[in-house]
Order: structure tokens, then sequence, then C-alpha cells
């Protein structure tokens, strides 16, 4: 019997962020293991038109949680969806739900954030740096809680190069920073931007980290402990291989290299891609969870979740995978075949962006206003393009991160554990991963059919012939325009001409001797 399993039958346990990538995984994985849990209560936000009871019941049905349905029957009694917005003073959450809350949380794991590079200030710190602390708060209040899981990121102290399992203080405290949100306006906030960030490279990384020490100085009589995940991808075994449902980190650039948009990207192949699959991410958490709850630490220990300094694996053998699966298994309806090549500076990046990404776009925006269609793919390159510019900083560096405390929980778990909640990433094959992991991209975030691979493929023919007769266009365009202005084109074309005609008449005569 898993331990750990064990240890969360009967409890109820609070979930920021489970509508999110990682949030899913992890109510996905409560509810498999220990089907037995009292309840598990989610803060979730009414969105897109939809209800609360709306959201949960589309998680539920999605595809994920299949295996769920069949270990734990009454999942959907077991989920509590609580109407909060973490944006708001007491999350906005009822009286009742709050009393709720406060009576019955045994455990917290908090998994909201904004997770956007270029999200403004006042917003980053409101939901990174105050939710955590107003949650702290709350969490101070719960007589039963016995641990509270906070979800940071590998990345929070990305100016550095050697990173430990510490927390690094900030050079503005967090309150004076929260405080000064409250008064000065946008365009000073816009100001001062830079100045605070400092060294990193934005407002994400910087509130993640006055998260972490608001963690540590609200920390009280709480039992704290502090997970830093690199770069999540999808899962790689549990529930099942490949899973991923948004575009964040290198998601989204698999699907714009496999419908074609992406050709060239500012990358260091020979940097180390600290990707962490979900699963893992997930098996740590509540590794941790229970490690903290039972064997009550003495200080908030933090746990890196990445994989860089165990099983390295950098971008070009991660691009050269990626690409090697779309000749297998392409997406449907590329826009051109999926062919990209790393650049390593200014000049080379600011040239393809210009041929392989800017041109083709306004070419197919000109046939789309020929057509009466609606021209868009300019829009789409521009907003990939900025993407790519956001993300470079974490393709073109490499960070050492400690991993001392996990490696200390790994020793600590009964063989039983160590297998059902498996975090060790040494276990992992990065081309199987990353091939199951395109495949997850086409099946469960495109939601495309396997059984249209022949007709993506024959796509994928008419597209390089079509590449072909526009290059042979495009020559003998070029050639026409400069024998009609150069002499010595002229002369070159014309020794060429004769020379074949001479060799063609030459071929003829000696085949008719033969005969
Ligand atoms: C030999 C060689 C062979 C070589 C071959 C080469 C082969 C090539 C193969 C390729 C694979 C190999 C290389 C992989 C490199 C990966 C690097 C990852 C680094 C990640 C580091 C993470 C570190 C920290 C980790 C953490 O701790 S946290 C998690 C990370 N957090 C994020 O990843 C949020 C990022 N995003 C935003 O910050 C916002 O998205 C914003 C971007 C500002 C836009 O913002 P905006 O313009 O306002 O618009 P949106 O509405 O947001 O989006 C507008 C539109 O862009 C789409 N789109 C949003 N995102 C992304 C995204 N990523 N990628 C692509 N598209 C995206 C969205 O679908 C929407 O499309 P549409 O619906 O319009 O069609
Ligand atoms: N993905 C990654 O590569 C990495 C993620 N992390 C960390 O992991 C955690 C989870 O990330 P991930 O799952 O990828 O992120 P997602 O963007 O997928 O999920 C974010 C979650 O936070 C919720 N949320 C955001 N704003 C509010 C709000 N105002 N009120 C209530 N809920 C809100 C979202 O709810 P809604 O559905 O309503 O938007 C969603 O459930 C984060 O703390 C992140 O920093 C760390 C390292 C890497």
């Amino acid at each position: 019997m898993s331990m750990i399993a064990d240890f969360y039958g009967g409890k109820s346990i609070l979930i920021t962020g489970a509508t999110g990538f990682l949030g899913k995984v992890l109510m996905e994985k409560l509810f498999r293991t220990s089907p037995d849990l009292r309840v598990i209560y989610i803060l979730v936000r009414p969105k897109a038109g939809q209800t609360l009871q709306q959201r949960v019941f589309q998680i539920l049905n999605s595809k994920l949680f299949e295996k769920v349905k069949e270990v734990c029957p009454n999942v959907h009694e077991k989920i509590r969806a609580i109407s909060a917005d973490l944006n708001q003073n007491d999350f906005a959450i009822s009286m009742q739900d709050m009393q709720e809350l406060l009576s019955y949380t045994d455990i917290i794991f908090h998994c909201a954030a904004t997770v956007r590079f270029d999200d403004h200030l006042r917003h980053a710190v409101q939901l990174n740096v105050t939710a955590t602390q107003q949650l702290l708060l709350m969490a101070s209040q719960m007589p039963n809680l016995k641990a509270f899981i906070h979800i940071s990121t590998a990345f929070s102290n990305c100016n550095l190069k050697h990173i430990d399992e510490v927390i690094y203080p900030c050079p503005v405290e967090p309150k004076k920073i929260i405080d000064s949100m409250e008064w000065l306006d946008d365009a000073i906030i816009d100001e001062i931007t830079p100045k605070l960030i400092g060294d990193r490279p934005n407002t994400y990384t910087y509130t993640k980290a006055l998260g972490e020490m608001v963690v540590q100085q609200e920390s009280g009589k709480l039992n704290l402990a502090i997970i830093r995940p690199s770069i999540v991808g999808a899962t790689w075994q549990e529930p099942f291989p490949g899973w991923v449902d948004n575009v964040n980190g290198p998601t989204g650039l698999i699907v714009a290299a496999g419908k074609g948009f992406l050709r060239s990207i500012r990358a260091t192949p020979m940097a180390v891609a600290d990707l962490i699959p979900a699963d893992i991410v997930v098996n740590l958490t509540l590794a941790v969870g229970w490690y903290t709850a039972v064997h009550r630490p003495k200080s908030t220990l933090i746990y890196h979740c990445t994989s860089g300094n165990l099983n390295p694996c950098n971008w070009g053998k991660m691009g050269i995978q990626v690409l090697a699966t779309f000749e297998k298994i392409p997406l449907e309806r590329a826009f051109r075949r999926p062919k990209a090549d790393f650049t390593t500076n200014n000049v080379t990046t600011q040239y393809w962006n210009a041929v392989s990404h800017r041109a083709p776009a306004i070419i197919y925006d000109f046939y789309l206003r020929l057509t009466g269609r609606k021209p868009r793919m300019t829009k789409l390159m521009n907003r990939l393009l900025r993407t790519l510019s956001m993300l470079e900083y974490f393709i073109n560096r490499s960070w050492e991160w400690s991993t001392y405390n996990t490696e200390m929980l790994m020793s600590k778990l009964t063989p039983e554990d160590q297998r059902v909640f498996n975090f060790d990433v040494r276990q992992l094959n990065w081309l199987e991963y990353i091939e199951n992991y395109v495949l997850g991209v086409k099946k469960y975030l495109l939601k495309e059919d396997m059984a249209g691979i022949p007709e993506a493929k024959q796509h994928l023919k008419r597209l390089r012939n079509i590449h072909y007769l526009f290059n042979t266009a495009l020559f003998l365009i070029a050639w026409r325009l400069l024998i009609a202005r150069s002499q010595v084109a002229r002369n070159v074309w014309f020794f060429i001409v004769s020379f074949c005609y001479k060799f063609l008449s030459y071929f003829r005569a000696s085949s008719t001797l033969k005969v």
C-alpha cells in the first residue's frame, strides 16, 4: 500500500488554479490514487460565459479524467467548486463557503498564478504576491491545516546561474511593492517596472520571486513547502503519455513548427532544455504534501523539480526530434512544410524573420485579398514573432539547479511510493517523451484525428510542389528582368543557350550514327 495515497484518504484538500494545466493533472492524480479522499475544494472564477458547474463538468468530461471515472465513479460529488476571484478582497468568497473552507481544509496546494510574461506589474503582483499573502492569512485560520504547498517556478531567480534550494531576497520588500501598487498609477508603474525587475526578464519571474518571499515571511506556525518546477511539458506516463491542453512554454512553438509558421528561432542548440513533464511535477507535489504534513520539517523546504542536472536534454536535440516526429505524423492543414532551424545571432535572426516569416505572410495575405477573403497571416506572424522574442531569454541560457531536498525526499519514500509517485527524471527517455509530446499536441490540444494522417501527408506533398513551382517561377522572373537590364547577363544567357544547343546537336548526331 502506498503511504502517500493512504495519507490523502479522508482528507479535505484545497486547490487554487485547479482549472489550469498543472492543477488538472494534480486533481486527476489525487482522485485516481486516493479515491477515498473526503473532498477537493477548488477556487474557480466564472469565465467566458461559463458557470462554475459548466467549467467543472467540462474538466471531468475531458479525456484526462477517463481513468478517474472508473476508479472513483462518484468523483462529481467529491469536487466542490467555490466561486472565487483571487484578484478580489477575501477572494470574493461567500461567508458560508469561507466558513466551510476554514473549518475543514487539511491541505492546500496553491497553483493559481498569472503565467503571462508580459503582464502588467500591478496585475502580476495582485495574483502572484498579494493573493498568496491572503491565502496564507486564510491558512493561518484553519485549525485542521496540515500543510500548505506553494507552487513557484525554477525561474524565479533566473538572474542567477546557479540556484540553490533557498529563498533569495529581492532588493525591495514585497510588502512595500504591494502597498505601492495601491496608490501608484499605471503610467508610473510602467516607468518603474524595468528598475524593479532589474536583471530578470519579465514581471512573471519577478513576482514569483516576491511570492516566495511572502511565503517565507508569513509562514508563522504553518507547515509550508515550495516547489519550483522548470518548464512544465506534457505528461510523461500518467494518466497517459503526451497530455497537454494549453500553448504555454514549448507547446505553442511545437504547434507553430508543425503548422509551418515557425521557420527559424533564435536559440542556442547546446543550451539545456530544462523541461519537466507535468506528471513528474504532480508526483513530487503530492509527495511533498505528505512529507510536510507528516514529518513537519523545522523550516520551509524548497524543492527543485528540474531535469537539467540529472538527465539533461538540449534545445538542438529537442528541435530535431520535434521535426522528425512531424515527418511521420504531420499536422493537418499546414501553412507550409514543417522545416525550421536555429539562428544564433541578431543579424541572421532578423534576416530569416524577414524572409521566412514576414514575406510568406505578406504574400499569403495578398492572395487572400485577391480571392476576396480577410487577410490574417501577417497579424498571426507578428504575434508569433512577439512570442518568440519573449521566450528567447530562456532558450539561449542554461541554469544549474541543485536538487538536494528533492533527492532527500526520494530517499524517504518506500519502493511502492517511489513507483506510484515517481518523480525520478533519470528514468525519462527524451526522444520517446518528445515524440509522445508532439503526438499529444496533435491529439489532445488540436483535437486532430489520427485517421487524417494520409490526407495531411498528401497536403504536405501539394505544398512541396507549390514550393518548387513558386521557386522556379521566381527564378525565371528574376532572370528575365536581369537579362533585360544587363549585357553581361545577356552574354551568359547566350552562352548557355548555344552550349545546350551544341550539346543536343552532338547528342542527336551521335545517336543517329549508332543506328
Ligand atoms: C539542428 C536544429 C534543428 C532545429 C529545428 C527547430 C525546430 C523547432 C521546433 C520547436 C520546438 C523547439 C523549441 C522550443 C522552445 C521553447 C521555449 C520555451 C521556453 C519557455 C520558458 C518558460 C520559463 C518559465 C516557465 C514558467 O514558470 S511559467 C509558464 C510559461 N508561461 C508561458 O509560457 C506564457 C507565455 N505567454 C505569454 O506570456 C503571452 O501569451 C505572450 C507570449 C506575451 C503573447 O501574448 P499576447 O500577444 O497578448 O496574446 P495571447 O492572447 O496570450 O496569445 C496570442 C497567440 O499566441 C499564442 N501563444 C501564446 N503562448 C504561446 C507560446 N508559448 N508559443 C506559441 N504561441 C503562443 C496563443 O495561442 C495565441 O494564438 P491565437 O489564439 O491568437 O491564434
Ligand atoms: N506551466 C509551466 O511551464 C510552469 C508553471 N509553473 C507554476 O505552476 C502553477 C500552475 O501553472 P499552469 O497550470 O501552467 O498555469 P495555467 O495558466 O494553466 O493556470 C493558472 C490557473 O490560475 C487560475 N487563476 C488565474 N487567475 C485567477 C484569478 N484571478 N482567480 C482565480 N483563479 C485564477 C486560472 O484560472 P482560470 O482557468 O479561470 O484562468 C488557472 O486555473 C503556477 O503557479 C505557475 O507559476 C511553474 C513553472 C513552470
